[in-house]
């Protein structure tokens, strides 16, 4: 397709030039108010729950300044997370009816591909504040604001969410921009400052008078003085520091001992202790999240249990979604503040399973980094550490495991001393545990010690709740109000879903793409290798005894390597392609010889 461009684009500046040739290219119109994408109720509430500490440090750091600079405009101030849907607004209500007309409200996605050039959804694909006055955006229906937002990163660099003040009035300067992005800084420093085990907050700036600026560079330390995190400015200043890193090699060993301003060769500093952010204590009854009963059941003992740090093993096939289960449960849990590692057991090397855990001291062995390795169970320490695929670890480290959870302290290669840790172990698996405990390939020991409670999360095409489960996962893909034809619905609901959630949730990804601009989608819309896989009759997977289930081994097996060598050894293309886990690859791919 050849867009051609207005003279009114060819004087625009390059960024804006760019966004209104991508608002085309989405297939946007100038004239026609374009249709929107809204959140449904429960959906925006999930993403409520998952930004809530972003929410509130908005709330405690941005919207002070914001009232007290812009209350007296019509103005909003407006919160969106990273994909471009408006979490929250702020600011004077009348001017908000009016911004509810255009849809510039909660729920709803400003993404550039859905609304065209605007400032949240250009900031985000920008990456860089910008301001959209009046004209300047792309449809017609929304050039009476002027809109500048900044996108905002995490403490590891990650764009997580877009700030924004939109107004009425069709003059945004300079000042304005300046506003915004500090706006955005503070919360990036709130957000640092919130850094799970934060002790000390060091402000350094080449002049003293900069100190308090809000432009200053911010480090922040752990209770042994060792980098959590800096800000962008901390790490110019600073020559990009490493983290874990002693802050003493960066700014001399005086740094902590008192609060004047002191200096350090050409770097003023300020140090302060920041209060340790205590988590915050949930009510002993979990609201009921889940529709299905059994799983609803599954997640209130688990949070039950994990509020006690008593071991959890979740157990389910594979696809069903156990380890989004378990990131919910530590984003509940007492323990959300602090880390959630996860160590898929499946994929580690045989040979480095140790060091992963347990950590290395430095010099342990060659290859090694000379600054050694915390390890896993040391970064999860205050928080959840997550086994998954416990039944692929080898027997060797098994034995050491068992140790930490029943000392509750870890040894790192190459040391001889051990360091204490409070985790929450939460281990699991697609395999019967129990079986591998009485073939001998899992230490009867361990099972005890990971089992406080196990919770079993039922199959898809055992849940109540799937017909509700396919019409999320289409809203989820759909890029306009679209529904699902009667006839292909029946068949969904009769499918045995062998890969669960990631099947269902990979189908209608592909579904979704290919009847773009239908009102419905139907069977036609399958491709046909997805046609033939719904039309056949259930097949039992676990008959390899028989002649036709080792026939149909074979198949899987040649799919596996044909798709294998096709994505060249990546592991992730050739999971998704075969709609299977990356775990579920890596164990066939074992199997078959392929991967050590
Ligand atoms: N509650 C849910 N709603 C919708 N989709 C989900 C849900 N939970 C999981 N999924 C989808 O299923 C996929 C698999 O989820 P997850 O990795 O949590 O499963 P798993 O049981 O840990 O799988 P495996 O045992 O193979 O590692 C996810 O990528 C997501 O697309």
């Amino acid at each position: 397709m050849t867009l051609k461009l207005s003279t009114q684009q060819l004087n625009m500046q390059h960024w804006l030039s760019d966004s209104w040739l991508r608002s085309q290219g989405a297939g946007l119109s100038e004239a026609s108010n374009p249709e929107e994408m809204r959140l449904d109720r429960g959906a925006l509430e999930d993403r409520h729950f998952h930004h809530k500490q972003l929410i509130e440090l908005v709330q405690k750091h941005a919207l002070p300044l914001f009232s007290q600079l812009m209350s007296h405009t019509k103005s909003r101030l407006i919160l969106s997370d990273s994909e471009g849907y408006v979490l929250c607004h702020w600011g004077v209500s009348q001017y908000s009816d009016k911004l509810a007309n255009v849809a510039l409200d909660v729920g709803v996605n400003w993404q550039e591909q859905h609304k065209g050039t605007n400032a949240i959804g250009t900031a985000l694909t920008a990456q860089q504040t910008i301001s959209v006055v009046g004209e300047q955006h792309f449809i017609k229906q929304h050039r009476f604001m002027s809109c500048t937002a900044s996108p905002i990163f995490s403490p590891s660099g990650e764009l997580i969410a877009a700030i924004d003040i939109t107004t009425e009035q069709q003059k945004h300067t300079q000042q304005t921009l300046l506003l915004v992005s500090s706006l955005a800084q503070q919360v990036e420093t709130a957000l640092l400052c919130h850094l799970p085990h934060s002790h000390y907050r060091i402000d350094l700036a080449e002049e003293a008078s900069l100190i308090h600026s809000g432009w200053q560079g911010i480090v922040i330390a752990d209770s042994e003085g060792k980098i959590l995190g800096t800000n962008s400015m901390a790490k110019k200043l600073l020559h990009a520091p490493s983290l874990g890193e002693d802050i003493g090699r960066y700014i001399g060993n005086k740094w902590s001992e008192n609060d004047a301003i002191s200096q350090h060769r050409e770097l003023h500093l300020k140090t302060q202790a920041i209060k340790p952010t205590k988590p915050q204590v949930l009510g002993h009854q979990v609201a009921v999240r889940f529709k299905d009963p059994k799983l609803e059941r599954a997640w209130q003992q688990a949070n039950k249990v994990v509020s006690r740090c008593i071991p959890l093993l979740v157990l389910g096939e594979t696809g069903v979604g156990k380890e989004q289960f378990v990131t919910k449960l530590h984003s509940q849990s007492q323990r959300r503040n602090q880390s959630l590692v996860a160590v898929n057991c499946a994929a580690l090397p045989a040979d480095l399973v140790e060091s992963e855990l347990f950590g290395y001291q430095a010099g342990a062995f060659t290859g090694a980094n000379r600054n050694g390795y915390l390890g896993k169970i040391r970064q999860a320490d205050g928080g959840f550490l997550f086994l998954d695929e416990i039944g692929e670890m080898p027997l060797a480290t098994q034995s050491r495991l068992l140790r930490v959870l029943q000392e509750k302290e870890v040894t790192p290669v190459g040391s001889n001393r051990s360091y204490k840790v409070d985790i929450q172990i939460v281990a699991a698996t697609h395999t019967d545990l129990q079986q591998q405990v009485d073939n001998g390939q899992f230490r009867l020991d361990l099972f005890y010690r990971l089992n406080g409670l196990q919770v079993t999360l039922p199959p898809l095409r055992l849940r109540s709740d799937i017909e509700r489960i396919i019409h999320k996962l289409h809203r989820k893909y759909r890029v306009r109000e679209q529904c699902i034809s009667r006839p292909l619905l029946e068949k969904l609901l009769a499918y045995q879903w062998p890969g669960n959630l990631r099947e269902l949730d990979n189908l209608m990804q592909v579904v979704c793409l290919l009847s773009e601009g239908e009102a419905e989608i139907s069977w036609q819309h399958l491709p046909d290798h997805l046609q033939q896989t719904l039309a056949q009759e259930p097949v039992d997977l676990v008959c390899d005894t028989d002649l036709e289930g080792r026939e149909l081994e074979n198949v899987v097996n040649s799919n596996i390597i044909a798709s294998y060598a096709q994505f060249q050894g990546n592991v992730t293309q050739c999971a998704k392609h075969l709609g299977v886990s990356r775990n579920t690859l890596y164990r066939k791919l074992k199997v078959l010889g392929i991967k050590s």
